[in-house]
């Protein structure tokens, strides 16, 4: 992975922003037909990178103005001397806008979508659907994604993979299987949330003529998680500085046979820069912990009242909570503890599960100190368990943004496709993870990492951001057999990249 440390925050825009975009642009003087012109050579282009002379290339185009690219590809690659055949779904005549001047152009015959040869193709072009996407493939359309899949050859897909939701990812009953999609102007979320992205090969961005001006007007608070996004406010030490500057996090352990976990995060946390870092340990643990711990301190905690009293040194600016703690009332009382302290806060594991049910109790209750919650799916299902309002949407950035709306904290939802929402509507969705992430105990490094970064000052969004960005980033540079001990050793080698 190259650090591109100078650029701007990478913008993504949903369907209803594109579409926006496209209209600013075309009030600003740029006529739609000119748009797709743009859109369709860029695809062009990279069918033509893709293919050698006199190829056979296959053009699937829909009834929409994703068909409407397909018919500007397909005239460009003829005259590039390519043997091209074009299929449409639906009729020439029921085209409109910009896709009927576009197939004015095409001078070839218009065979029937589902029909085409793909087997034959050197290339096939999906143009079938892109953002306009309304319901899930049936009939000829489902027949014509069957059939180019099935032909096992290289699918190079306009904007999106058609049968993939743009905003969300999710297949649409069926999808196309691109190996390489080219896009418009900014990447849209279905090109980094699962499955979407995995339909959608390598993507490409083609600069069509829309202003970042006119991009951020129409979006704004969608971001790809990278350094871009975060990198301004990463802690650096001063040449002043000593360890009382760079905050003291505590990391809360479980009982006697579940200390590990606090110990991974607590690691993570000294790794990431935090000046000090203190296990608080129920008493029955504080052996287990203290043959452990070398840099990392201990002190003994006697669960809700041992917490509230350890907070009453100030210097503590940090707190994780829930690895290991057990599901139960004392978690949730620690948790009420934190929360009234007024610490920067990240929560996990059992002291999310501990609210099944309990939700209410969480409502607004982070709105006074900076909180990070970081479940996983399935911890996100049984907190917010009978709150369908931010279950139910498709969307995965959707679902974060409206538990963060609801707690008050940066919800920091898992996965392959992790996506950070803050209650202020800004979402970040991290790209740079790997499946080898999936082993015991990573979760516990990333709390580490994330409170790490806020004992240093840093504010919640993007120490949210960051700590992912960093664990998967860790987590990728070693690969197969990455073991959580392995985590924060790697932190160092990200963080050089990083600030050097
Ligand atoms: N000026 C613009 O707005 C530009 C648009 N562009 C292209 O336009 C696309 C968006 O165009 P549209 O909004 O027309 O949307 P699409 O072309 O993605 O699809 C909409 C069409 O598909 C039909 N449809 C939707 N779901 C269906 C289903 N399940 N089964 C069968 N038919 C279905 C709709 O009735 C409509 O005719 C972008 O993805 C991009 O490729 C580019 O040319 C760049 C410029
Ligand atoms: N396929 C994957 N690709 C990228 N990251 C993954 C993948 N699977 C899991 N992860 C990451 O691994 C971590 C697992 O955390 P979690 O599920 O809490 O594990 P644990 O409870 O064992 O610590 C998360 O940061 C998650 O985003
Ligand atoms: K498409």
């Amino acid at each position: 992975m190259i650090l591109r440390l100078e650029m701007p925050p990478e913008l993504v825009l949903r369907s209803q922003e594109m579409k926006q975009a496209d209209a600013a642009s075309i009030a600003a003087g740029i006529p739609g037909i000119e748009l797709m012109r743009r859109a369709g050579g860029a695809v062009a282009k990279a069918a033509a990178e893709m293919l050698t002379k006199e190829a056979k290339v296959v053009v699937a185009a829909g009834p929409g103005q994703n068909g409407g690219d397909g018919f500007v590809v397909a005239t460009l690659l003829v005259r590039q001397g390519h043997r091209v055949s074009l299929g449409l779904l639906g009729n020439v005549e029921r085209l409109s806008g910009d896709a009927a001047l576009a197939a004015k152009d095409w001078k070839g015959p218009v065979e029937a979508a589902e029909d085409l040869p793909f087997p034959e193709a050197d290339l096939i072009v999906d143009a079938l659907f892109g953002t306009g996407i309304a319901r899930d493939l049936y009939g000829s359309a489902r027949a014509a994604v069957e059939r180019m899949n099935a032909s096992g050859r290289p699918i190079l897909a306009v904007d999106l993979p058609s049968g993939i939701d743009g905003d969300t990812g999710r297949v649409r009953g069926v999808a196309v299987r691109a190996m390489r999609t080219v896009t418009f102007a900014a990447r849209k979320p279905c090109h980094l949330l699962m499955p979407g992205r995995a339909f959608s090969g390598d993507v490409e961005v083609a600069d069509i003529g829309i202003t970042s001006k006119t991009l951020a007007a129409s979006g704004g608070k969608l971001f790809a998680n990278a350094p871009s996004l975060w990198l301004d406010k990463l802690p650096r030490p001063e040449l002043s500085s000593h360890k009382y500057d760079r905050g003291h996090t505590l990391v809360v352990s479980g009982g006697a046979t579940r200390t590990g976990a606090a110990r991974l995060a607590a690691r993570a946390a000294l790794r990431i820069g935090s000046g000090l870092v203190t296990v608080a340990s129920p008493p029955e643990a504080l052996g287990v912990n203290a043959a452990q711990l070398t840099a990392v301190m201990l002190r003994g905690c006697d669960g809700p009242e041992g917490l509230h009293h350890i907070l009453q040194d100030v210097r503590l600016n940090a707190l994780v909570l829930g690895p290991a703690l057990g599901v139960h009332s004392g978690t949730r009382a620690m948790v009420a503890v934190a929360a009234h302290a007024r610490r920067s806060l990240v929560l996990d594991a059992d002291a999310l599960t501990s609210f099944e049910d309990l939700a209410s109790e969480l409502h607004q209750a982070f709105h006074y100190a900076p909180t990070v919650l970081t479940p996983h799916d399935g911890e996100f299902k049984r907190l917010f368990n009978g709150h369908p309002d931010i279950l139910d949407p498709e969307s995965k950035i959707e679902r974060a943004h409206r538990a963060a709306v609801y707690t008050g904290a940066v919800v920091v939802l898992k996965g392959p496709d992790t996506v950070i929402a803050s209650p202020d509507g800004r979402a970040a969705i991290n790209e740079n993870g790997t499946p080898y992430l999936g082993t015991a105990g990573t979760g516990d490094t990333l709390c580490g990492i994330i409170a790490g970064l806020m004992a240093q000052g840093m504010p919640p969004f993007e120490a949210a951001s960051a700590g992912v960005w960093i664990h998967a980033e860790a987590g990728a540079s070693f690969g197969p057999g990455l073991i959580a001990e392995d985590l924060a050793e790697l932190v160092p080698g990200v963080l050089r990249k990083l600030l050097n």
